[in-house]
């Protein structure tokens, strides 16, 4: 496994001492989550006792193969903690998400949650967020006018393709990619974006995370949540 690939792993393995039994949990997408289903998993057959709401198909279907039992919201009203990745993160732990495509479903579950904890490796901590491609999901009907909205305020929209097809969301939508550069103020930009007839969500999560498990060099930093005791420290 690659330096960066176990310092996922630690990070996700990191988030999982938060999971206590009977908690209903929100299941991140992406390969550091991966990493947190695996360990779930285990803790399952162990005897923990917990439900998953899962943020994507590709996580529901992982999470089935781990044995964690899982729920939705129509039979849960609360989400006690979730935990997921970012493709990138700054000083006050706003994320850029969506890289996989998961963001509306993501954004849902992570802003139900209690608690949100994001993993991941330091090549995701950024000092201004913008340098990661925004991923914006749009309704298929009238894409190229929604891009046309967006590309007038500043970004290059890529229409997000995959193996040469349009990339489709599970929510049945499209993604597009759009590099606006470093953000000076992304919480303006998401809620201008947001208004735009077309736009379904961005990728911008502002000031919806509690901590981050940061994995570096083979340990994990905690970042956040300064009401707690333990809001800096190290693990190895
Ligand atoms: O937002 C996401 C998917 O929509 C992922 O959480 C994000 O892309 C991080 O992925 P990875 O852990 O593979 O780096």
């Amino acid at each position: 496994m690659s330096v960066k690939g176990n310092d996922k792993k630690l990070a996700a393995e990191a988030a999982t001492d938060y999971v206590k039994d009977g908690m209903t949990v929100g299941l991140g997408s992406g390969s550091t989550a991966e990493w947190m289903l695996k360990r779930l998993g285990a803790l399952v057959k162990d005897g923990l006792n917990i439900k998953g709401i899962p943020t994507s198909v590709k996580t529901e279907s992982l999470a089935r193969k781990h044995g964690i039992p899982l729920t939705d919201f129509s039979k849960t009203a609360t989400v006690d903690l979730a935990i997921d990745g970012a493709d990138e993160i700054d000083g006050q732990l706003n994320l850029l998400k969506g890289g996989g495509g998961s963001l509306v479903r993501e954004k849902i579950i992570d802003a139900a949650a209690e608690k949100l904890i994001i993993i991941a490796d330091q090549s995701k901590m950024v000092q201004q967020l913008g340098s990661f491609p925004l991923p914006i999901e749009v309704v298929p009907f009238g894409w190229e006018m929604t891009k046309k909205q967006i590309a007038a305020y500043g970004a290059e929209p890529k229409l997000r393709k995959e193996e040469n097809r349009v990339f489709v969301s599970d929510n049945g939508n499209y993604i597009l990619d759009c590099s606006f550069g470093k953000m000076v103020n992304p919480e303006s930009l998401h809620d201008t974006l947001k208004s735009m007839a077309g736009v379904v969500e961005t990728g911008l999560f502002i000031g919806m995370t509690d901590q981050a498990m940061i994995g570096q060099n083979g340990k994990v930093e905690m970042i956040g949540d300064t009401k707690k005791d333990d809001w800096w420290y190290w693990r190895e």
